[in-house]
């Protein structure tokens, strides 16, 4: 058996492991070049140069065991909280799983746990139900309301699906930095993520959800790098033509405008951490609720 690291190595391997784990998260999801780009930037962050296969090989039972304070129960309990089974390698992890050891690592090294989630994907691949699926039945989850330039459509109700406001406020608020990104989607009307609310949800400790466009999501990860970001998946392209036509909220132009962007960002999905096909709502919405869990943090 090997030796238990002391405290000090204890410290530099789960932050290593948790630089890991989240860099494969990500990597798992990336084309060469941005993975390369990302793996730079993880080794900037948190000053972890070693190569990954000496820790892939170590079991996470024997990663959380080496903690101080954890002992066998506990790391059992952890794994079970985490869904990770008892002889699973790091290197093994799926996404989900290296996820929450990401999350928990961090948050017992004192670091900020992932909780703030951003959603994005294509339009009309299901986003708002999706999120609404989640408001309804994850009450734990918070979800940002964003306020927008463009009028409420038959059904949406003003603080709880956007807070519609003016040129003239949404001017205003960008001017009093309120917000924590901002974007004009689809080139016609302006969204942005009031900063005020997720700020406060973060510092209770509730897990937040964003869901924005693809721009909104660049720019969230450029100032909370820390940030979860999910991409949703139509099952197939003909299926999303067909929810957006069958919502029947835009005009033809305004739908080949759409569709012209969901290319775009059809193509820009290799970015995020995690891909969810988004085939059956309920599914859907559970798998995001599981990658945004932070067990015991
Ligand atoms: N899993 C699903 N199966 C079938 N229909 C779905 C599914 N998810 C969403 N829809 C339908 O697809 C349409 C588009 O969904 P929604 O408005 O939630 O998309 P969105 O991604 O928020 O779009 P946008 O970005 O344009 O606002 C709606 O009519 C919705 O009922
Ligand atoms: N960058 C942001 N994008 C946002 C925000 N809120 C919503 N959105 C995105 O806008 C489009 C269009 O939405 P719709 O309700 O008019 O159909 C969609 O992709 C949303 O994700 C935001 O605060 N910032």
């Amino acid at each position: 058996m090997s030796p238990r690291p002391t405290p000090p190595d204890v410290d530099r391997v789960a932050a290593g492991i948790a630089a890991v784990a989240a860099r494969r998260a990500r990597a798992a999801v990336k084309n060469a070049v941005a993975t390369r780009e990302r793996t730079a930037l993880d080794v900037a962050e948190t000053g972890w140069a070693e190569p990954e296969s000496a820790e892939a090989s170590l079991r996470v039972r024997e990663l959380l065991g080496s903690i101080p304070s954890l002992g066998p129960t506990r790391t059992a309990r952890i794994l079970d909280e985490l869904s990770i089974s008892d002889k699973k390698r790091v290197g093994g992890l799926g996404v989900r799983q290296r996820v929450v050891l990401r999350d928990y690592l961090q948050a017992r090294a004192g670091g900020r746990p992932a909780r703030l989630t951003v959603l994005a994907g294509p339009t009309a691949v299901g986003k708002g139900t999706v999120s609404t699926y989640i408001r309804e039945n994850y009450p734990d989850v918070s979800l940002s309301v964003s306020a927008t330039t463009r009028k409420p459509r038959p059904g949406e109700v003003d603080g709880v699906h956007y807070y519609f406001v003016s040129d003239a406020e949404f001017d205003r608020m960008i001017a009093e930095n309120e917000m924590l990104e901002w974007a004009i989607v689809h080139n016609s009307y302006r969204y942005g993520t009031p900063r005020g609310p997720i700020d406060a949800a973060l510092a209770e400790g509730k897990r937040v959800l964003l869901e924005i466009d693809l721009q909104g999501a660049r720019s969230v990860r450029a100032v909370m790098p820390e940030a979860l970001l999910v991409f949703l998946l139509p099952p197939t392209w003909a299926e999303l033509v067909r929810r957006l036509t069958g919502r029947g909220t835009e005009d033809a132009a305004e739908q080949q405008r759409r569709l012209e962007t969901a290319r775009v960002e059809l193509a820009a999905q290799d970015e995020f951490d995690a891909k969810v096909v988004n085939t059956e709502v309920s599914e859907a919405a559970r798998e995001v609720v599981e990658l945004m869990a932070v067990p015991g943090a």
